[in-house]
């Protein structure tokens, strides 16, 4: 008996990116599916373009300052330069395993108004919501000077069932 075939999830999408430049228009382009009180949560290797989305994802906000790799803050806020929601980039690889140092940067309470976008956040800070975007990045196997990056953007809980994902991959 042949196995059936595995459930279409219309909440998850995988895309093929060839270089910076289209991570950042990917992330340029999430943004307009993006609101407050949206989680996006970025997984990858170190160098896989975490950061390099994010910044595409400021543009498409349309928030102040250039996101960067923070070097000694764990948070920052990009205030809008309109009526949008700021968005918190938060970059957790310099945390320690604790939660507590994640519970002082009260995101709980910013969530709810902002869009926030964490690096190296997995395993921390699933239980802030039930809703929230998964993002994984992995550079091309066995090639490590490629341009060439696979995303896969899972959505999880309610908000997303409705958000066509797939519109990501025009
Ligand atoms: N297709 C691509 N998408 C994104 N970045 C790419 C791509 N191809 C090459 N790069 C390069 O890879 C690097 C990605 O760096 P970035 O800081 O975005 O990674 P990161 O995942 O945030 O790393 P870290 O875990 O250190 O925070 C940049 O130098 C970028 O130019
Ligand atoms: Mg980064």
């Amino acid at each position: 008996m042949e196995a059936p075939a595995a459930p279409h999830n219309p909440a998850e999408t995988e895309l093929i990116v060839h270089s910076p430049e289209q991570m950042r228009d990917l992330g340029r382009r999430l943004a307009k599916l993006l609101r407050a009180g949206d989680l996006v949560m970025l997984s990858g290797e170190l160098g896989a373009g975490k950061t390099t989305l994010t910044r595409g994802l400021g543009e498409g906000l349309g928030v102040r300052g250039a996101v960067t790799s923070p070097t000694f803050v764990i948070a920052r806020v990009h205030p809008s330069l309109g009526d949008g929601p700021p968005l918190l980039h938060v970059d957790a690889y310099r945390l320690g395993g604790g939660l507590d140092e994640m519970e002082d940067l009260d995101l709980d309470v910013s969530l709810p108004e902002s869009v926030v976008v964490v690096e190296w956040g997995e395993g921390r800070l699933e239980e802030l919501t039930e809703d929230r975007l998964h993002v994984t990045i992995h550079r091309a196997v066995g090639d490590t000077t490629d341009e060439v990056r696979h995303v896969t953007l899972t959505g999880v809980g309610e908000r997303w069932t409705a958000v066509d994902l797939g519109s990501l991959s025009a």
